[in-house]
């Protein structure tokens, strides 16, 4: 992965902590949002990914690319794959038990991604500092272990439930999220 210094963990980051609650290994990571265009299943034209964490501190999808995600005829639209990548890292930082958002996100485009495709996302964290949260994922064409098209790293940043409440619906995400307190 090509990456910035911005995305690279400091000397002083450390590996995430275990949070209670957080997710055990084998776990299916339900959609955090039904109307999420990366994981809502209520999205008409979504990428509809549906999330798992093998083994607690990484986590796996699937995205199959449709019509509705194409840039050049028959292939995959780069910023669609930009959300893929957004999308699974984000639900690999879900493992935390925190609110998250993304700060900053870098991606290379290694092959072409023709329409029918299956990419084989996989996510997972290299170190935090602070509310930084250093991230990176791959998207392998065909099988996990196929080619990789799309490597992206990610900087997220903690943020509280007041985030949301403040800058968008915080009562839509209350009904999918009881789980979390605006005021803990
Ligand atoms: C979306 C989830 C909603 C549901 C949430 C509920 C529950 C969670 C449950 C499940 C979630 C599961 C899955 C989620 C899946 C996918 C999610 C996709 C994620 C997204 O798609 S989310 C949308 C796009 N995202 C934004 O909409 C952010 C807009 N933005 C801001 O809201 C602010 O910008 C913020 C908060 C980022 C920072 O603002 P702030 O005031 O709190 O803090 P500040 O600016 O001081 O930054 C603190 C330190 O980070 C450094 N820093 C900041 N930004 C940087 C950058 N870009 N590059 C390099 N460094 C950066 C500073 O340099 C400083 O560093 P230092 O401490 O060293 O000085």
């Amino acid at each position: 992965m090509t990456r910035s210094s911005l995305t690279t963990p400091p000397p002083n980051a450390g590996p995430p902590e275990a949070m209670p609650g957080a997710p055990a290994p084998g776990t299916v990571l339900s959609s955090h949002y039904g109307q999420c265009f990366g994981c809502g299943a209520e999205h008409p034209t979504g990428l509809h990914l549906k999330a798992r964490t093998p083994d607690g501190t990484t986590v796996e999808a699937e995205f199959t690319v449709g019509e509705a995600h194409q840039g050049a005829p028959k292939l995959a639209h780069g910023g669609v794959l930009a959300t893929a990548m957004d999308e699974v890292i984000g639900m690999s930082v879900y493992l935390f038990r925190k609110p998250y958002v993304t700060g900053r996100l870098e991606t290379d485009y290694l092959l072409p991604v023709p329409v029918g495709t299956t990419l084989h996302l996989r996510a997972w964290c290299n170190g935090i500092a602070g509310r930084k949260a250093y991230l990176e994922a791959e998207g392998r064409i065909g099988a996990p272990d196929g080619p990789v098209a799309v490597r992206a790293a990610a900087l997220f940043i903690e943020v509280n439930m007041e985030h949301f409440a403040k800058h968008g619906d915080l009562a839509a995400i209350e009904v999918e999220h009881p789980d979390y307190e605006v005021n803990p």
